[in-house]
């Protein structure tokens, strides 16, 4: 019997890629679709490249649209997720793609996204220790925000092999769909074209806490971030470079061992071959993530590259691959690892 999805958010960026790879989920039927200032409009008008849902018409964002189906996706800018969910009753599998059920600490939840802590949800990041059997049966899960993704599949296997100290410096670069599709000054096209800039510089950047608490699990021990993220002239994809100091008797031998084993068994994770390096190109449009990891021996620094597609992996991939383990699905059913090149 398939399973019936009902998508909340299914004008925007977020909801847009899940349904593309909704469309093609062998075991998913589409139910409703959902927006706000866009209810009313057909899909088409929206996503135009969604064809086979081109007449669907939106709904607003209500309980009683979201009703009756096995599985909600909510694609809603962060702060909308909570008051929508309680609604849902608790035999219905939500998947928030916001960022509202992410974080742990109440703190950091109130100091960074300024708000009431709505809670902790099961984390959606297969990869990471003990996420699969959290994610089994679970009906509700936070899906990780897009850096987090890429920058916790870097260093984790560092932290967890206990090959790497507790701070991590990471520059990572985003394409600009990471934004969403509300109009915002510095992604007007004359802005973002030809130049890459920072932005949340010196420790203010949401995804902080985030990263901070993916990597103090897998250290076993409080690590710090420093984060600079950019934006880059792309639609899609982060490239994600991070460093920490290496531990002592670290070797490139012993770095890449930690890798291999991390790595050995994971469906969508690339520890690509020695020499060949990470790129946003090679993933988009595929769950793939794509690592590469050096010992800068000189600086004795261990540094690991990701390269994942933000929409994909970094959001609306990563639902599906935890929608398919909490349902008991093959995990990998209706995704991929082929990209779309040149
Ligand atoms: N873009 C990305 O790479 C990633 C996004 N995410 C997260 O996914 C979520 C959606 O992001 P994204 O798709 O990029 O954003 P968009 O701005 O592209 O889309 C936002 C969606 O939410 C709807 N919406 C806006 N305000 C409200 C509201 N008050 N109540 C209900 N619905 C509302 C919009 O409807 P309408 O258009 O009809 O107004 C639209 O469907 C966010 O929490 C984001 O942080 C997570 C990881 C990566
Ligand atoms: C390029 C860009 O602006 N990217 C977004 C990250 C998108 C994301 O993952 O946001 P949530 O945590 O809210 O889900 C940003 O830096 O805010």
């Amino acid at each position: 019997m398939a399973v019936r999805a009902a998508v909340a958010g299914a004008s925007g960026y977020a909801g847009g890629e899940l349904l593309r790879l909704l469309l093609v989920h062998p075991e998913v039927e589409i139910g409703a679709l959902t927006g706000n200032s866009n209810a009313g409009q057909r899909l088409g008008a929206l996503q135009p490249h969604l064809m086979p849902l081109a007449d669907r018409v939106l709904e607003p964002t209500t309980a009683e649209a979201l009703a009756g189906h096995d599985v909600v996706f909510l694609a809603l800018p962060h702060g909308q997720s909570a008051a929508v969910a309680e609604q849902l009753g608790p035999d219905v599998l939500v998947v928030d793609m916001g960022a509202d059920f992410r974080l742990k600490d109440a703190g950091d939840w109130e100091k960074f996204y300024g708000s009431e802590h709505a809670g902790t949800w099961p984390y959606g990041l297969p990869e990471l220790p003990g996420a699969r059997a959290a994610l089994e049966g679970s009906k509700r899960i936070a899906v990780p925000g897009c850096y987090p993704t890429a920058v916790s599949l870097a260093l984790f296997p560092a932290y967890a092999a206990g090959l790497a100290e507790a701070e991590a410096v990471i520059v990572a670069a985003s394409g600009t769909s990471g934004a969403g599709k509300a109009a915002k000054p510095h992604l007007l096209g004359s802005e973002v074209m030809g130049s890459m800039s920072p932005y949340g510089v010196g420790g203010v950047h949401r995804h902080t806490p985030e990263m901070i608490q993916n990597l103090s699990a897998a250290a076993g021990t409080p690590v710090t971030v420093s984060f600079t993220p950019t934006l880059a002239p792309m639609p899609r994809g982060i490239l994600a470079t991070c460093s920490a100091k290496a531990t002592d008797g670290v070797s490139a031998e012993s770095l890449r061992a930690a890798y291999e084993k991390a790595y050995a068994d994971e469906p969508f994770v690339h520890l690509l071959p020695e020499g060949q390096w990470p790129a946003t190109s090679a993933v988009y449009g595929s769950n793939a993530v794509q690592i590469q990891v050096a010992y800068d021996q000189a600086a004795g620094r261990v540094i690991v590259i990701s390269a994942i597609d933000n929409l994909t992996k970094g959001t609306a991939g990563g639902a599906l691959q935890s929608m398919n383990i909490a349902l008991g699905l093959d995990e990998a059913t209706g995704l991929t690892t082929i990209g779309v090149a040149p």
